[in-house]
């Protein structure tokens, strides 16, 4: 059940109070009337109490309708006004419509007061909805106003009905400027893109569409928004605006980017990285098997560069690696991916390769332009390279198989003696599984007793006395055979063998020459080859100590061979190993002189006793000019630092003659005696034990 409607009545008369409440009973209208009758009363009513209408006689003796109304506007109270008189003339009536009454009731005419009543409730209630709906809509059109985020309403043709502060501030454009504009041509442009034009096909259906937009400000500054349209229905459903709602995301954008960037180019070469690059062979592929035709795979590695590194230091082999990397570019077509692998390793991918020989100019264009002298740091450095190449899909299917590849095709190139480049062929898959092959069988070959060392002896020039062996590693596989140190050494140092095998060696060696030298009283010396990958870690130096320990084997009569390698690739673990070894009293010698980087300031800070010249220098010294002299440089300069000088590969009597003529201490090589097992050397050392007990 309703309330009674709370009336406020405005009336000196008591009387005419009665019959006012009658004539509203009669007319149906639960109320409960209060009466007053001065400014006051009134006054205090408004402020007490909330009223649904207000009746007001026009004169009361010292107060009226029209002071009534005044105070109604004072207290802004919207509470309707219905002015009940006796006598009313024209000009009375305009005066209060004026100030505010709703209607007028003649006192003679009480019918008409219900519906008076009952039009002036509806029509209150009706203002007090229409004013909270403008309220509303006052607040949203303030919230879009104010909204950090870009708002705009398109009519149904996609022109901008309106544009909020944000949108046209993203825009860097004057709001003025773009209504009635075509919102598509706002973002587009005048370049159309994918995504603008999948919003305009939204706008022509009436659909939906969300989405990041690329577009340009007014000041052509590009901008990122992800723009969300939805077409705004009438209650029939018909489509007559678009809303669209729009975020700056360009710092994220950016961000992210950025991280993409990072996460598929290299930091240094600024090229695709080895994510990227398998990413651009799987289009590549499948692109190739789409048109049906080839694609090929180059793996570059350049030759050396690890020396550049080990001696110049990373700066300069960055230095190197960016300005290869420019070059390699330099040397492709647009469509073909340059990735940096890793370290010094590069891959191409040739998407569409029209015929092999493409590859094959591309391959000489690369050997051609590396061959030129790079200069970093002021140096003049030269640096090569060997590529495998591959081609999709005669070679392989799939981006596994290709990469295997072009890696056993570039490691032929490294083998054919670098700088040069090798197309994959099926025997090198057999290279490959050859060399699986062998890992499988070396990881048994310890346990397996299959080790044997070969001696090869070392005589001195002067006296023609053999005054040293070097042990030599030898290895016979029941399934493989003899396999050739040159085999399975590099594998053995790639998978870390080396070190338990290095240690057998050591063991074996010293063991087997003590017994010698106790046997003929002979003071042999004895030089074992050491891998760098030993001097990893901190095995090497309590090993040496146990083996002496063990033995009895006296230090001075031990050398240990190490290559330029390990020199060059100095680290302080390095350089303290080589000190310590020193201090125990092993001697330390350079192997193969000559076929590395050549920094001979190394020379000067290591503490070596002796020089190998590579044999490499010693084949030709009699017939090869230039290799002459290089060798009697070596000999002289070694001996001007204290070193003394053994030069391997001595095969024939002119190369001894020459060797002695040229001041080499020590010569060594098959002239004298080829490697041998241990049992067929002894008859050479007793025959050196009764050439020393005649002489
Ligand atoms: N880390 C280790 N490396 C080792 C060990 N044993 C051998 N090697 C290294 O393997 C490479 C090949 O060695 P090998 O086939 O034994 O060849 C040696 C000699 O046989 C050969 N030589 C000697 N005289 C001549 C000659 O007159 N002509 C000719 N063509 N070759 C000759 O030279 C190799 C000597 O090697 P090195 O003095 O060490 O340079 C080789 O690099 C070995 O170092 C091992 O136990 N650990």
């Amino acid at each position: 059940m309703k309330p009674p409607l709370q009336l406020l009545l405005v009336e000196d008369s008591q009387d005419d109070a009665d019959l006012l409440a009658i004539a509203l009973r009669r007319g149906g209208l639960e109320a409960e009337v209060s009466r007053v009758d001065s400014a006051e009363q009134f006054r205090a009513a408004l402020l007490d109490a909330t009223w649904d209408v207000i009746l007001s006689d026009v004169n009361l003796p010292g107060f009226g309708a029209e002071a009534a109304l005044r105070i109604v506007d004072q207290l802004a109270v919207s509470t309707p006004f219905i002015v009940v008189s006796g006598h009313l003339n024209t000009e009375e009536a305009v005066t209060m419509m004026r100030a505010g009454a709703e209607d007028f009731v003649k006192k003679d005419d009480m019918a008409r007061l219900v519906p008076a009543v009952e039009r002036a409730i509806r029509d209150a209630e009706l203002l007090r909805d229409k004013k909270q709906a403008e309220v509303k809509v006052r607040k949203l059109s303030q919230a879009v106003e104010q909204s950090p985020g870009g708002v705009v309403i398109l009519d149904r043709s996609g022109r901008i009905e309106y544009i909020n502060a944000a949108f046209a501030q993203m825009l860097n454009e004057e709001r003025e400027n773009v209504l009635n504009h075509s919102f598509y041509d706002l973002l587009s442009k005048n370049s159309p893109t994918h995504r603008t034009q999948q919003i305009q096909r939204a706008l022509d259906v009436g659909g939906h569409w969300r989405g990041e937009v690329h577009t340009r400000t007014h000041d052509g500054s590009a901008i990122w928004l992800y723009v969300t349209l939805s077409p705004m229905r009438t209650e029939e459903s018909i489509i007559e605006h678009y809303l669209v709602m729009a975020e700056d995301i360009s710092v994220r954008k950016e961000y992210e980017q950025k991280l993409m960037r990072q996460a598929s180019y290299d930091e240094l070469t600024k090229l695709p990285n080895r994510l990227l690059a398998f990413d651009r062979i799987s289009v590549a592929l499948a692109d190739a098997r789409r048109n049906q035709h080839k694609a090929a795979l180059f793996f570059l590695d350049l030759d050396n560069f690890k020396n550049v590194n080990d001696t110049l230091g990373h700066f300069a082999g960055d230095a190197l690696l960016v300005e290869a990397a420019t070059r390699l570019g330099s040397c492709l077509r647009e469509n073909t991916t340059l990735a940096r692998f890793g370290g010094d390793e590069f891959l191409i991918v040739m998407p569409d390769l029209d015929s092999p020989n493409s590859a094959h100019l591309v391959a000489q264009r690369i050997l051609k332009a590396l061959q030129q002298p790079f200069y970093i740091q002021g140096r003049e450095l030269f640096v090569t390279a060997s590529l495998g190449i591959t081609v999709f899909p005669d070679d392989g299917e799939n981006t596994q198989a290709l990469l295997q590849n072009a890696d056993a095709a570039m490691y032929r190139s490294k083998d054919i003696g670098r700088n040069s480049y090798s197309f994959f062929t099926k025997e090198m898959n057999q290279q490959v599984s050859q060399r699986l092959g062998i890992e499988t069988q070396l990881r048994r070959a310890l346990s397996q007793h299959e080790f044997h060392l070969a001696y090869q002896p070392v005589m001195d020039a002067a006296s023609g006395q053999m005054v040293a062996v070097e042990a030599l590693l030898r290895w016979n596989n029941k399934e493989l055979g003899f396999v050739p140190p040159d085999r399975f050494i590099p594998i053995a140092e790639e998978t870390g063998l080396i070190v338990p095998i290095g240690e057998w060696v050591l063991r074996e060696a010293t063991r087997q020459v003590a017994q010698w030298q106790r046997h003929y009283g002979l003071p042999l010396r004895l030089a074992v080859n050491v891998s760098a990958r030993q001097f990893q870690g901190e095995g090497l130096l309590p090993l040496l100590r146990e083996v002496l320990d063990e033995t009895g084997f006296a230090p001075e009569s031990l050398e240990l061979e190490i290559t330029e390698r390990l020199i060059l690739n100095e680290t302080a673990s390095n350089s303290e190993q080589l000190l310590r070894i020193h201090e125990m009293g092993v001697s330390l010698s350079v192997d193969d002189f000559g076929t590395g980087f050549s920094a001979l300031s190394y020379l000067k800070r290591f503490p070596f006793r002796v020089l190998k010249i590579d044999r490499s220098f010693i084949r030709d010294i009699c017939t090869d000019q230039g290799d002459a002299s290089l060798t009697k440089a070596i000999i002289a300069m070694a001996h001007g630092l204290g070193l003394h000088v053994i030069a391997e590969g001595v095969e024939e009597q002119s190369q001894e003659q020459f060797l002695m003529a040229s001041q080499c201490d020590m010569l060594q090589g098959y002239y004298y005696s080829r490697p041998l097992p241990a049992a067929d050397i002894e008859p050479f050392i007793q025959r050196f034990q009764q050439q020393a007990n005649t002489g």
